[in-house]
């Protein structure tokens, strides 16, 4: 089996329950405040410019597979494409100014920035999987299951739901297959722990935009 494969059915749950979630359930129906959406693209800015960071890292760190361009690629997209989504957003809505890291968005950001700079290479391809795939997966079943009628953020859902995104996906899936099967049985644990917890630090994302999340000091 895949190392993908086995790595999904473990986040299987996770995965139901960030589509079950209120802010993913708000934004399918596009009733989700404009409050919580603003805050959302906010920390995904941050989010974003961290995670092109990571990627660029991995790329740099790819001497022994050939997949450098391949990151390059991946940091250039959430650079251009996806904070171009954000720009029209931030019109749209008035989001104005540079936010400050929540503490979740602080939390994820520095994890992928850890495993892309201190673990193997392998790990750290792992870790950055769940962005995409969860992602991809969430992008899908919102637009399978919305009624399509006038939703502010359907940008968003097409973003993620559309072809482009998919094909960028079913590479980084192929990418981690490909590093897993020439990895121990231990360095594939490893990377299975990234994912996992990356996937959840994707759910507690969604829910800290949703709680408007805040420092406490
Ligand atoms: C938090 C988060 N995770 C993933 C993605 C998709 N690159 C995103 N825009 N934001």
């Amino acid at each position: 089996m895949k190392w993908t494969e086995n790595a999904w059915k473990e986040i299987e749950g996770i995965y139901t329950s960030v589509t079950e979630m209120p802010f993913n359930q708000e934004l399918m129906s596009g009733t989700l405040s404009l409050d919580r959406f603003r805050f959302y693209m906010q920390q995904d800015g941050v989010y974003l410019a961290e995670f092109s960071r990571a990627l660029a890292l991995i790329a740099a760190r790819c001497f022994n597979h050939p997949y450098t361009l391949d990151f390059i690629r991946f940091a250039e997209r959430a650079v251009v494409v996806e904070r171009s989504l954000h720009e029209g957003y931030f019109r749209q809505f008035n989001v104005t100014g540079d936010a400050e890291a929540s503490p979740t968005c602080h939390n994820y950001t520095q994890f992928l920035l850890t495993k892309a700079s201190l673990d193997q290479v392998e790990v750290a391809m792992a870790a950055v999987l769940p962005c995409f795939w969860i992602y991809k997966k969430v992008g899908d079943h919102i637009y399978q299951y919305q009624d399509g009628k006038n939703n502010p953020y359907q940008d968003w859902i097409d973003t993620y739901a559309g072809e482009e995104f998919g094909l960028l996906v079913e590479k980084a899936i192929e990418i981690c297959d490909d590093v897993a099967s020439r990895c121990s049985d231990l360095q594939r644990e490893q990377m299975t722990k990234a994912f996992v917890m990356a996937s959840r630090l994707e759910w507690m994302f969604w829910d800290s935009a949703y709680q408007l999340e805040k420092w406490p000091i």
